[in-house]
């Protein structure tokens, strides 16, 4: 690995005034690149578990997919289109074509109970697209907490030790910048759009009764992330899955369902097994947001929808946030 990327950077370096020790792995490209390595001051770009906080301006594309496409990686996504969510199918897919791992192999496993409603969409030649069935349910909550229990045995039955990476990726959304390898990593979370990141944690919205298993005490938690955009490697997302699943219902057989369901049980998870890199909101923005000064690119971003025409139930979100 490190004989090509090193090749393949040779040529930017004056061998007489760096000359990199013999057999060094360290590869001089800041003079190639050097506003790279100028880290983002305005934003957090490290969490206190040093994970990495992706920001445009802070990696190098070109350097990170010449590293991973030497890997010869695979990368599963899902997205779940159930009821009448298949009318955003189109947008997302034709988007992700354009912009989501492009020049990996990428396996996208569409749920839905509408599979005629799926649309067919020209695929690059390293794509493969799956549709399966999924019931649909009589409330909107249980048909987005429900996609924990699906990805897990998705992950047991077919991913585990063939796939590397997986992001479960909400399907009301389309993509618009780049979103590549430099989002890889073992367990991936992305900030909230909605959840200023400047916030005191004390305003997130997560789940604040001690009786369920999503709690988080005031004063606790890093970040609020999303339940839309989530990933990791299959061995990291079962795990997620699997914990998310189980406490989601065991809150349920006491009569509890958390404030943002999954994406209440996701933030329990991810505040104890800290992600090991965190995704800014240019990996899920919101289209009725205008843009941050922080937000150099919209990468991938939610649309605008009526939440009483698509849902089965009701209605609007309730919660004083900007969701
Ligand atoms: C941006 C973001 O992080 N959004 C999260 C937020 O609300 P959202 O308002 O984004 O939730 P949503 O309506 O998009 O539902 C989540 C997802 O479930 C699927 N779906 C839902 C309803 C339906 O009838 N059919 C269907 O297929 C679909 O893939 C959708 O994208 O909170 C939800 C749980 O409270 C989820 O955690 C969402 O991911
Ligand atoms: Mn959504």
């Amino acid at each position: 690995m490190h004989k090509n990327i090193t090749e393949r950077y040779k040529n930017t370096h004056d061998s007489k005034k760096h000359t990199l020790q013999k057999n060094t792995k360290i590869i001089n490209i800041s003079k190639k690149k050097p506003q790279t390595f100028i880290m983002r001051t305005d934003v957090v770009t490290v969490t206190p578990w040093l994970s990495p906080v992706v920001w445009e301006g802070t990696f190098n594309a070109e350097l990170l997919d010449s590293i991973y496409l030497q890997k010869n990686i695979s990368i599963a996504a899902t997205v779940f289109a159930v009821g009448k969510y298949t009318m955003f199918l189109k947008d997302f897919l034709l988007t992700a074509q354009q912009h989501f791992f492009v020049g990996f192999h990428v396996h996208m496993y569409v749920f839905t109970d509408r599979p005629s409603e799926v649309p067919t969409v020209p695929l690059r030649a390293n794509w493969k697209l799956f549709v399966r069935m999924v019931p649909n349910s009589r409330r909107w909550q249980i048909i987005s907490a429900r996609r924990m229990e699906i990805i897990q045995t998705l992950i047991e039955d077919e991913l585990m030790n063939q796939t590397d990476y997986i992001f479960c990726l909400d399907v009301d959304s389309r993509f618009h910048g780049r979103w590549g390898s430099e989002s890889l990593g073992a367990l991936v979370a992305v900030i909230h759009p909605g959840q200023e990141f400047t916030y005191d944690r004390s305003r997130f919205p997560y789940e604040r009764h001690a009786s369920s298993s999503a709690f988080i005490a005031s004063g606790q938690g890093d970040f609020y992330y999303c339940g839309g955009a989530f990933g990791g490697n299959v061995q990291e997302v079962l795990q997620l899955t699997t914990t998310c699943r189980r406490n989601y219902e065991a809150d349920a057989a006491k009569g509890i369902e958390a404030a943002w369901q999954e994406e209440s049980h996701l933030n329990r998870y991810m505040w104890i097994n800290k992600p090991t890199k965190v995704l800014s909101p240019e990996y899920l923005w919101q289209d009725f947001k205008a843009w941050e000064p922080e937000i150099r690119l919209v990468r991938f971003s939610g649309v605008v929808k009526n939440y009483a025409a698509i849902r089965p139930n009701l209605a609007p979100p309730t919660q004083p946030t900007t969701k």
